[in-house]
């Protein structure tokens, strides 16, 4: 069993367990007091627009299945400001705990500190958690393709739209690629790492940008470590980047994203 397949089956008990736990009714008062969603697209096609260094969407993760603890003094609002003062255009904060010793607080925490748009990184399986990632103040949704089947995909995604959230919809080859086209959004994050086995390849993100209609907007994701990585994506027109790992290990997180982002 691959470690997504593991990731969801405890997933489901934990959102089963957070809904027994909170109703939609109860999320939807905290969504009113919410500040409005800050437009995550947004800010990635401004940066592309403006030509202003690469479009960043800088990580903010403990742990992961793959690499165990990456940080050990992690202090989310500090990074966030970090992130945003060498030049990220986005945040992305892991939410989910077992896997990836994450926490809403982190997202809540982080936002505050700063003005950019952030995705709350978990795994959704149930429009509920649309509702509740809003209601903490998230305003983009990650959807994983292989972890979904069409009809609770689009579900999702309706709900995050309705919230004024963006979607990005992560695929891995072109049949995933080919289910993603079925929806809405056009924000496209191509997964550098076979779950499977943890390896990275970016000739994955090559390929799927190659045979895509106009129109997709494409993040590179997972693995990416030198700023070399980036401008050899951006010459095949990739432009957006979602890095975590080697921005979490930096010992200056703000100078390693500004020589990211360039
Ligand atoms: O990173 C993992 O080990 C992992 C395992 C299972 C599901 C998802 C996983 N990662 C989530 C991510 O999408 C990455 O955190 C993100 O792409 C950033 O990757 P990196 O720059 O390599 O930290």
């Amino acid at each position: 069993m691959n470690i997504l397949t593991r990731i969801i089956q405890t997933k489901r008990a934990e959102v089963a367990a957070r809904k027994a736990s909170t109703s939609l009714a109860d999320l939807d008062r905290a969504i009113a007091m919410q500040s409005p969603p800050r437009g995550f697209r947004a800010a990635l096609d401004a940066r592309q627009r403006t030509g202003s260094g690469h479009a960043l969407i800088a990580e903010i993760k403990k742990a992961s299945p793959s690499k165990g603890v990456i940080r050990e003094d992690f202090d989310p609002p500090a990074h966030a400001r970090a992130y945003e003062a060498g030049g990220a255009a986005c945040l992305s904060i892991l939410t989910d705990e077992q896997w990836f010793q994450g926490s809403d607080a982190y997202l809540e925490a982080a936002r505050a500190a700063v003005s950019l748009p952030v995705i709350r990184k978990d795994f959704m399986i149930d429009p509920w958690q649309v509702h509740e990632s809003r209601s903490i103040g998230a305003d983009a949704i990650l959807l994983i393709v292989a972890a979904l089947e069409d009809a609770r995909m689009a579900e999702i995604e309706a709900a995050a739209l309705d919230c004024g959230m963006d979607v990005l919809v992560e695929v891995h080859d072109q049949h995933e690629l080919d289910r993603a086209l079925r929806l809405t959004s056009r924000l496209i994050g191509v997964n550098n790492r076979d779950l499977r086995d943890f390896t990275v390849d970016f000739q994955r993100t090559y390929e799927l940008v190659d045979k895509a209609p106009a129109g997709c907007t494409f993040v590179a994701e997972s693995g990416l470590t030198a700023r070399a990585d980036l401008d050899t994506m951006a010459e095949r027109g990739i432009h957006c980047f979602l890095i975590g790992e080697a921005l979490m290990r930096a010992r200056d997180i703000e100078a390693a994203t500004r020589a990211m982002v360039g």
